[in-house]
């Protein structure tokens, strides 16, 4: 939605006994928020979480397409999604899966209607979700991808002093990007799942988004390995020989920068991250837990591939500090600000 207002962004609550219901309270509570947001979600929940943390608040209704008023520190306009059943801070509860993948299809259908130009997730807990029923789901990243048809999105973190920097600098907490090959799979089935055509298409379209939502113009790419010592030349391993390095030549050969594969132990250094502009992990814990050391609560997770700009925490539901007020707000500050920007960024508003 392109106004002078500046860009929607419809921000989901995740689960609602987690802390993204009181990281929107708080969002907006505590000073104007970076962009025009709209909640998704139950109103009651909200309004409940505000009285918890003592935070004032007005909450105003609103239908898909009505005007969202400019950000104001004190006003949460809010689509309304109702919960299930009553939620309780740090207490899961199956009834409300429907509740939380409700305010994901209200989102992307808002996005698809113009209401909105993307949006922002708070943490959702995918185990509650699995045990509700919902089988095969593993997160915001795959679900999107199906809601929006397509056939692969990566999923890109960004520490804040990387989100508009040309070329992130490591200085041991400084600025990075790292995108993962795969997600959310249990570690032995990884290695199967790096397959050259997948790994392909994730590196094309992390090449293709770093300059459309990023303003990267040419970006250098480093890739890790996935075996220790990126496979000691085949004998810890095969995949680079007969996966990784095939592909990163026939994409060198389009011309794409793409230096690896690397050791992962030591590719996180300055020496290799010097003129990098992101770097690809092979898998979850490969890549996300340098990412939280330089950055964790002022970082954002972005899925690349998508129609639509979708942003999220750099965190999860933190059921032990949920309901205390105790929960950093600084990744959600992040996601939005990031959010606007990349929407600017990539002519959507
Ligand atoms: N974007 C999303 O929807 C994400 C969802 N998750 C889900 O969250 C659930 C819990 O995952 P965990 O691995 O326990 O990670 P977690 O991030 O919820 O918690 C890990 C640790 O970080 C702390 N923490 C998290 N957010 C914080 C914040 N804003 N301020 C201060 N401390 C914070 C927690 O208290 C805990 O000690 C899982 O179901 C997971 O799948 C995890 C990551 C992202
Ligand atoms: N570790 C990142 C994570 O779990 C977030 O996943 P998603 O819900 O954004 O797909």
């Amino acid at each position: 939605m392109a106004d002078a207002g500046g860009p929607v962004l419809a921000l989901t609550t995740g689960e609602p006994a987690g802390i993204g219901p009181e990281l929107a309270v708080m969002l907006a509570a505590d000073a104007a928020p970076p962009a025009r947001v709209v909640v998704v979600g139950d109103p009651a929940l909200l309004a409940e979480r505000a009285a918890m943390l003592g935070r004032k608040l007005e909450l105003v209704t609103l239908a898909p397409g009505d005007p969202i008023p400019a950000p104001r520190q004190g006003l949460l306009p809010v689509w309304p999604v109702a919960l299930r059943a009553p939620s309780h801070p740090g207490v899961l509860d199956v009834a409300n899966a429907g509740y939380v993948l409700e305010t994901l299809d209200a989102a992307v259908a808002a996005c698809h209607a113009g209401h909105a130009v993307g949006m922002v997730t708070a943490p959702l807990h995918k185990g509650v979700i699995l045990d509700a029923g919902h089988v095969g789901f593993s997160g915001h990243t795959e679900y999107l991808r199906d809601r929006c048809g397509v056939d692969e999105v990566v999923m890109l973190l960004a520490t804040d002093s990387a989100l508009h920097a040309r070329t992130p600098e490591w200085r041991g907490g400084g600025a990075l990007r790292v995108a993962l090959a795969t997600t959310h799979l249990a570690l032995r089935e990884v290695s199967d799942a790096i397959t050259g055509p997948r790994l392909a298409r994730v590196l094309r379209i992390l090449h293709a988004d770093l300059s459309r939502w990023f303003g990267v113009s040419a970006p250098r790419i480093a890739v890790c390995g996935l075996n220790p010592h990126a496979g000691e030349g085949g004998h810890l391993g095969r995949e680079e020989l007969d996966v990784i390095i095939p592909v990163l030549e026939a994409l060198r050969a389009e011309g794409m920068a793409l230096d690896g594969p690397l050791p992962a132990d030591t590719l996180f250094t300055p020496r290799h991250l010097d003129g990098v502009d992101a770097v690809l992990a092979m898998y979850h814990d490969q890549g996300l837990p340098v990412l939280k050391y330089a950055g964790f609560g002022r970082a954002a997770n972005i899925t690349l591939g998508l129609p639509l700009v979708r942003t999220s925490v750099d965190h999860g539901t933190a059921l032990d500090l949920a309901g205390r007020g105790l929960a950093d707000p600084g990744s959600l500050e992040v996601a939005v600000r990031l959010a606007a920007d990349m929407a600017r960024r990539g002519g959507l508003a």
